[in-house]
């Protein structure tokens, strides 16, 4: 039996990644972009040269303008900065209406403090929601370098979504634990920019470690106190990504951050989720709870120097490392 065709929703670098693996492992993909120019390249040139250079796309991948064309299939994977997730759902409502909708973008929507799976659930009343999250970089998954990423769900129908979506080079682990894969994502994203200050700034490395030891602990707490399960934090989405995007310069969130700390001007053209997500959660959260997010925040509106935050944060009253 053929199996289903899976549509990919935004030809950034994650959409056109996991196009690639779907794709490669013999999946009938179209991959949504808005730019016709873009898609003309992609189907003359074989490539995405303006987000993931130098991957081949398989010949089973077939780039659309069309949303309708790719939201034919039935599971679509949502691929865009979560900031702009609500337009393409509002916009697009008509054409996502029944499908199995995979968000694939780690953050928090400004003024709403909303999940990207909430999002579509506000949108889209009645859809079937997932998402894919964890420790990743767009272009190991592209060169089919060994992966493994977090699907949560908390609609019915996961193991069968799991098998649709795993592929050789991409091991798939399932929870229901939609809201702890999503806040682990998001939030990591703001420890990172936080590591890179640190190592920026010339703080060293002793200090990263403590910053995202500390970082995980907010995550904890404020995750926990929402309802999310301890193991999810501790799982790919949560811990795992925390590590890879704390520790690599291929993060954007990192080097947005790494700049910040040196003192240059980061590079505004890129997608980094942790500046909109801290602003979020900032706006609903104190700096007891959440005392890193909070002094990201405050550092990125330019509301302290560097200099500044790390004197408040190290100068805040001794505490318990439990909690
Ligand atoms: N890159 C990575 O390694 C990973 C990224 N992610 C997550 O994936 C999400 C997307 O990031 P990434 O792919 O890297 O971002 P990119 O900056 O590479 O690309 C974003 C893409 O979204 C498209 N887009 C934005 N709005 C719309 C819209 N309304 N309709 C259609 N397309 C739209 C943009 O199109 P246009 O070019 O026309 O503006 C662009 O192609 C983020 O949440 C990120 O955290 C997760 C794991 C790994
Ligand atoms: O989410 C990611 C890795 O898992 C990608 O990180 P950046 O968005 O910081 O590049």
């Amino acid at each position: 039996m053929e199996r289903p065709e899976i549509g990919v929703l935004g030809a950034g670098a994650f959409g056109t990644a996991l196009a690639i693996t779907l794709a490669r492992a013999g999946r009938r993909v179209s991959l949504y972009a808005r730019d016709e120019a873009q898609v003309d390249r992609m189907r003359t040139t074989g490539e995405n040269a303006a987000r993931l250079p130098g991957v081949p796309l398989p010949p089973s991948l077939r780039p659309t303008a069309a949303v309708a064309e790719a939201a034919a299939a039935p599971i679509l994977l949502l691929a865009v900065p979560t900031q702009t997730l609500r337009r393409l759902a509002e916009t697009q409502a008509g054409a996502l209406a029944g499908r199995t909708l995979v968000a694939c973008c780690k953050g928090v929507e400004l003024g709403s403090g909303l999940l990207p799976t909430e999002v579509l659930e506000q949108a889209i009343p009645g859809a079937r929601t997932a998402v894919l999250t964890g420790p990743s970089f767009a272009v190991d998954i592209a060169l089919g370098k060994p992966t493994a990423l977090t699907l949560a769900t908390a609609h019915r129908g996961g193991e069968a979504l799991q098998a649709e979506l795993a592929t050789p080079d991409l091991r798939l682990y399932l929870t229901e634990d939609a809201l702890g894969a999503q806040l682990g994502g998001a939030l990591k994203n703001v420890i990172a920019i936080a590591a890179g200050v640190v190592l920026g700034a010339g703080f060293g490395e002793s200090a990263r470690a403590a910053l995202m030891t500390r970082g995980f602990a907010e995550i904890q707490r404020l995750a926990e106190s929402r309802g999310a399960l301890p193991e999810t934090l501790a799982g790919l989405s949560g811990f795992g990504d925390l590590v890879l995007t704390c520790t690599s310069e291929k993060s954007r969130n990192f080097r947005h951050g790494q700049a910040i700390g040196r003192g240059e001007l980061p590079d505004g053209a890129q997608t980094v989720e942790g500046v909109m997500t801290a602003h979020a959660l900032a706006a609903d959260g104190d700096s007891d709870t959440l005392p890193v997010t909070c002094m990201v925040s405050a550092l990125l509106k330019g509301q302290v120097s560097l200099d500044e935050a790390k004197d408040l944060l190290l100068s805040r009253p001794l505490r318990h490392e439990r909690g």
